[in-house]
């Protein structure tokens, strides 16, 4: 058997069941709405598993499961050396979202991360403290940092509602990812202007530590129907 796994709900799941689809292969939900269970149809030997989009990273690069559809920014964050963990096989086209830095829109000398660098000097001159910034993002925002030469900060874990840490006085700026703004606008927070720390979007990505001897067959089968090559592994 092949297993694949693939976000267990919402949007992303939706999209990823229309992305194999229009493929001629088909994904479905078994059982009760709420039970956590499916079937693949169009390719024989597939297993769907449905998981949680931020553990499919954790269960590729264990091996658990041989294929797995999430963002590119989860992949990039929960694992070290994620090239030589999983191989990207195809980016989806869907899930488009940055990941950027945001700071309060009232800071009117900070837009840029140069900007960020003398405000966080400033700040913990001024307090005593390091600046602290919110997210989920540790590794990929510590990473951009540090390539940026910030170092005056400090990290508050934020796994959710990262954009009111700012109003709730948790933190003085926030990383987190943003598609349409909207949640950055209601929270008052502006973007820096650099760019993004990265351009997640939903991909398929291959583990490289799964059993391939076992899952070779049903791979060039679902390979063929999906129009990749089969990867070395
Ligand atoms: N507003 C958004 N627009 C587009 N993509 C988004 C948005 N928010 C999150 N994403 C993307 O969706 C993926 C899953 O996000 P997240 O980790 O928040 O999962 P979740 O929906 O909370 O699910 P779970 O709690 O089961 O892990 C990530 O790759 C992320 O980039
Ligand atoms: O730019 P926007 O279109 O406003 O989208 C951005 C929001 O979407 C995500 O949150 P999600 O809804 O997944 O909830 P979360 O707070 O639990 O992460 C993300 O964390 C932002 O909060």
């Amino acid at each position: 058997m092949l297993k694949i796994g693939v976000p267990s709900k919402g949007r992303l799941m939706e999209k990823t069941f229309d992305w194999f689809e229009a493929r001629g292969v088909t994904m479905r939900k078994t059982g009760n709405e709420r039970e956590y269970s499916g079937e693949v149809q169009g390719v024989s030997g597939v297993e769907l598993v449905l998981l949680s989009a931020g553990e499919i990273p954790r269960e590729l690069a264990a091996g658990r499961i041989h294929l797995g559809v999430t963002g590119s920014d989860l992949v990039r964050d929960k694992l070290a050396d994620w090239e030589g963990q999983v191989a990207e096989l195809a980016p989806l086209g869907f899930g488009h979202a940055d990941l950027i830095i945001a700071v309060p829109a009232c800071w009117i000398d900070v837009d840029s991360i140069d900007d960020l660098d003398a405000a966080a000097a400033a700040f913990r001159a001024a307090h005593g403290f390091r600046l602290r910034i919110a997210t989920k993002y540790h590794r990929l925002v510590r990473e951009y940092l540090t390539e940026q030469g910030v170092a005056d900060y400090q990290l508050v874990d934020s796994q959710g509602a990262t954009e009111g840490t700012v109003k709730n006085l948790t933190a003085e700026a926030i990383a987190d990812i943003t598609s349409t703004g909207e949640t950055l606008r209601a929270n008052h927070l502006k973007v820096l202007a650099d760019g993004p720390i990265h351009q997640s979007q939903a991909t398929l990505y291959a583990s490289r530590g799964a059993d391939w001897v076992a899952a070779a067959g049903p791979m060039a089968a679902l390979a063929a129907k999906l129009g990749l090559a089969v990867p070395a592994l």
